[in-house]
């Protein structure tokens, strides 16, 4: 295939040539090249797995590269020379997932707890001096709160902008920073992000250089000026002052033409087609209370797909983790049917699971999964019975099925027995929704199963699910993507204030009106039948 490669040659502020990694036997990165223009948003993509993760951590200093040339600011580093203060000096900041903010800490104190505290007189920090610079900060990036506001208080892309306005707050007029955005939107729902992306876009056509990692086809072609696209850790397309197709960038992505087209235009859901065997209601939630939840009712039923969306805080999350049993509940009943015996509404999560429930949940890496462990080992974590044998483990067995998961569900791994921590994180994803299934469950729940999946992956992780509810099993899935949950699920219920407070199905499930819901006071005149009871 070809590439469009055509690096830029002026105003560039870093560039990455030739760099190399490799982990034991995988090689995370094979020679990449990357060049940011300044005044840019550049895009960096690739599938799960491509090196994104490692050539961040690379400019972070968090990894050492095993080759390479990075050149910023007028310096230029081989990889055994560079560090994480030669990249801080130079003007890299970064802006992580995890946006690093005390939530209980006022927006002041968690400029000042990266600057240091302004002291006044006699060495006494001096509030009114503190409040004056980050009242000036907050103005500048439009954020609209006032430097004693409580992190917690702030919305989600308020609190992005909060952490980018600080990792940048030292900017000086005659040193471009580069800012660097690891999937900034990620946990974002589609109005949220596309606040966040705006204000990007506007610091960047103030001069602000941006540097972003991020799965979201859509947001990153509206707001990218350049496209770097990695394969297997090689830079595979190098796109500058563009305007590709989402196709075209998978088709980089993927390295074939007629895969991206399957991907951009996936076959159309079969829909509530497994009405057949729809019917028996599976989860049965009556006045559910705890944590944000104030008493929440809600059904599924057999071979249904029943989405969950709401406000962070909202109780989603709550919600799924009372239903498996890991939070006791304050009041309420969870009632779940299967033809395995799966407790009364306080039950624990061993009995849950005995009867048939499974949980994906969002922070796969540490809740969901043994770090430390292998791959084979996690995916046998919730089957291991099946292969103790008189003698021992049938481990060459366990290997066997190990490795037929991996292939079918496109798990990138060097093999079945590299630690889990080793893949990458939407290779991790896959791998634990690889795990539950196989447990063949009647009840799934999914929390964000799309979260730093890539474009491809999505497609088969939704197909995946489909299938799932079509052998009969219920799935109740919570997103903050309200896309995702038009295309998968056969309605939509919308928490707020602990409670449900909309359903959508059918031809009025579309994301505008999740979104209005999602914010507004409204509710819907009243459930809207289950397809199964049309
Ligand atoms: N610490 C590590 N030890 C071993 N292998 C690693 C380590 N970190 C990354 N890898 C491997 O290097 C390769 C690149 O991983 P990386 O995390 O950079 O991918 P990525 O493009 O960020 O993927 P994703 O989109 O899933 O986050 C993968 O095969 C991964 O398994």
């Amino acid at each position: 295939m070809s590439t469009t490669a055509r690096p830029p040659t002026t105003d560039v502020v870093l560039r990455i040539t030739g760099m190399t990694k490799r982990f034991g036997a995988t090689l995370a990165l094979d020679g990449a090249d990357l060049a940011l223009r300044h005044g840019t948003v550049h895009a960096l993509i690739g599938g799960n797995g491509c090196g994104k993760s490692t050539t961040i951590k690379v400019l972070a200093g968090v990894h050492r590269a095993d080759a390479g040339r990075i050149e910023m600011a007028g310096s230029a580093w081989s990889a055994a020379e560079y560090d994480a203060r030669a990249g801080r000096a130079a003007g890299l900041r970064f802006v992580h997932q995890d946006l690093g903010l005390f939530p209980e800490l006022s927006i002041a104190e968690n400029f000042a707890l990266d600057a240091g505290y302004p002291r006044g007189l006699a060495g006494r920090v001096s509030w009114t001096a503190l409040h004056r610079r980050v009242a000036g900060l907050l103005d500048n990036y439009e954020i609209g709160a006032s430097p004693a506001t409580p992190v917690a208080a702030l919305r989600p892309a308020q609190r992005t902008l909060v952490a980018i306005a600080r990792a940048l707050q030292d900017q000086e007029s005659d040193r471009h920073l580069v800012l660097v955005l690891d999937e900034p939107t990620a946990t974002l729902p589609q109005h949220e992000s596309r606040l966040l992306l705006d204000a990007v876009r506007r610091r960047a056509d103030a001069g602000q250089t941006v540097l972003m990692v991020s799965h979201r086809m859509p947001e990153v072609l509206s707001v990218s000026d350049d496209f770097t696209v990695f394969r297997d850790g090689r830079t595979v397309a190098s796109l500058v002052a563009a305007r590709p197709t989402e196709a075209e960038l998978v088709a980089h992505m993927t390295g074939s033409a007629d895969a991206a087209r399957a991907v951009v235009r996936p076959q159309p859901a079969s829909g509530p087609a497994a009405d057949a065997g729809r019917g028996d209601v599976v989860l049965d939630v009556a006045g559910l209370a705890g944590g944000p939840l104030r008493g929440v009712d809600l059904q599924v039923r057999r071979g249904e797909i029943v989405g969950l969306t709401g406000l962070v805080g909202s109780g989603r999350t709550s919600l799924l983790k009372t239903v498996f049993g890991e939070h006791a509940p304050a009041g309420g009943n969870v009632r779940i049917a299967s033809d395995r015996p799966a407790g009364d509404a306080a039950a624990s999560v061993p009995a849950r699971i005995a009867g048939g429930v499974a949980y994906v949940p969002e922070d796969r890496g540490g809740e969901a999964a043994f770090a430390d462990l292998t791959v084979r080992d996690n995916l046998s974590a919730t089957v291991v019975g099946r292969y103790w044998r008189p003698w021992g483990m049938a481990v060459r067995r366990e290997r066997a099925d190990a490795g037929a998961l991996i292939r079918s569900h496109a798990i990138k791994a060097s093999s079945t027995e590299v630690p889990f921590a080793a893949l990458s994180g939407g290779n991790q994803q896959k791998a634990v929704l690889a795990r539950w299934l196989r447990r063949e469950p009647a009840l799934l729940l999914l929390d964000e199963p799309t979260q730093g999946v890539d474009v491809m992956s999505r497609a088969d992780i939704y197909r995946i699910v489909r299938e799932t509810a079509e052998r009969g099993c219920a799935v109740l899935v919570a997103s903050s993507d309200q896309l995702e949950l038009c295309g998968l699920c056969d309605r939509v219920l919308v928490l707020r204030d602990g409670r449900v407070a909309a359903e959508l199905s059918g031809a009025a499930l579309t994301a505008d009106r999740l979104t209005a819901l999602t914010q507004s006071t409204e509710t819907t005149a009243g459930p809207v039948p289950a397809p199964g009871d049309r």
